[in-house]
């Protein structure tokens, strides 16, 4: 068996006539950390929301530890509309739903914090707990019994505690400051075990000291819960500091990869995205 955890294999999501991701090719190995970088609408958050099950792909492949997750080929109105390059190399179809997919191992947190805001720091990760161990919400909150509810309840103490939020377990989400939000929004997505990791943008809205505590949180979290962590990110700081490897998408396209110092001195990179960034040029 190879080491990868998560192969893209020419992954193009396309909304009618806008390709939101181009013929993406990418691998993940088990236990890196590798980000996804690129500037606004690069489709980043798209590919992401593919491996999740968010998305069916138009056309492509994804495997997770090299077993056939998704796979997708253009059909009916799509067929006229692709407008990507492997039109014929792909010809089954399977798809499974985000439930399913976190199941598999994969779980993800969010761009725009999405924790239920009036429950508490406990609540929110008992409830991503249920949602594991059941199929879905309901019969997640009706169906436990005793023992399994006290042992999830135990584990549930114990990723607070871990992950520094035993203080506030009882306080309600929104009144959280929003480097302790992020880190609830990591404790719900562990809760559901995954070995995969996908952080979309984990320092948004961070000040600048919680971005620098950052790398150590994430790569804390890799060893303690054994994560493989792949990240969307535009602090660049923190991508070139704590990336194993970097992919770079411009227009839905891969246009560089590498360790970090390959992709800081690429020029397409610096053109597309590093050099907007830093001196604020087109
Ligand atoms: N559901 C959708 N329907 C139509 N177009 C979409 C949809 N989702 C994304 N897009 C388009 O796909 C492109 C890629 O968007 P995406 O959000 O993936 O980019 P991104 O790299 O994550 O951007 P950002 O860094 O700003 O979050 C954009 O042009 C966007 O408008």
């Amino acid at each position: 068996m190879s080491n990868s955890i998560l192969r893209l294999e020419d992954i193009t999501m396309q909304f009618g006539g806008v390709v939101a991701v181009d013929n993406l090719s990418l691998e993940v190995n088990q236990n890196e950390i590798v980000s996804l970088i690129g500037p606004n609408g690069a489709g980043k958050t798209t590919a992401f929301n593919v491996v999740t099950g968010v998305y069916a792909p138009t056309n492509g492949a994804i495997y997770f530890k090299d077993n056939l997750i998704t796979s997708n080929y253009p059909k009916g109105s799509m067929k006229k509309l692709y407008a990507g390059q492997n039109n014929g190399k792909f010809n089954t179809r399977i798809e499974k739903t985000p439930d399913q997919i976190t199941k598999l191992g994969v779980a993800r947190t969010f761009q725009n914090i999405r924790l239920f805001k009036d429950l508490t720091a406990f609540e929110n990760v008992l409830i991503a707990k249920h949602m594991r161990a059941k199929a879905n919400f309901l019969s997640a909150t009706l169906c436990l019994n005793h023992k399994e509810e006290h042992t999830m309840r135990e584990e549930t103490l114990e990723l607070l505690n871990i992950l520094g939020l035993t203080d506030v377990k009882d306080e309600k989400a929104s009144s959280l400051p929003y480097g302790q939000q992020r880190h609830l929004e990591i404790a719900r997505a562990l809760a559901t075990k995954p070995e995969l990791l996908l952080l979309d943008e984990p320092a948004a809205g961070m000040n600048p000291q919680e971005t620098g505590e950052l790398t150590a949180f994430i790569h804390d979290i890799r060893s303690k819960f054994n994560l493989t962590v792949f990240m969307i990110e535009h602090h660049m700081d923190l991508v070139m500091e704590i990336s194993d490897r970097i992919y770079v998408l411009d227009f839905g396209k891969l246009i560089a990869s590498g360790i970090p110092e390959e992709v800081q001195n690429n020029q397409r990179v610096i053109d597309a995205y590093l050099g907007v960034q830093e001196d604020g040029e087109e």
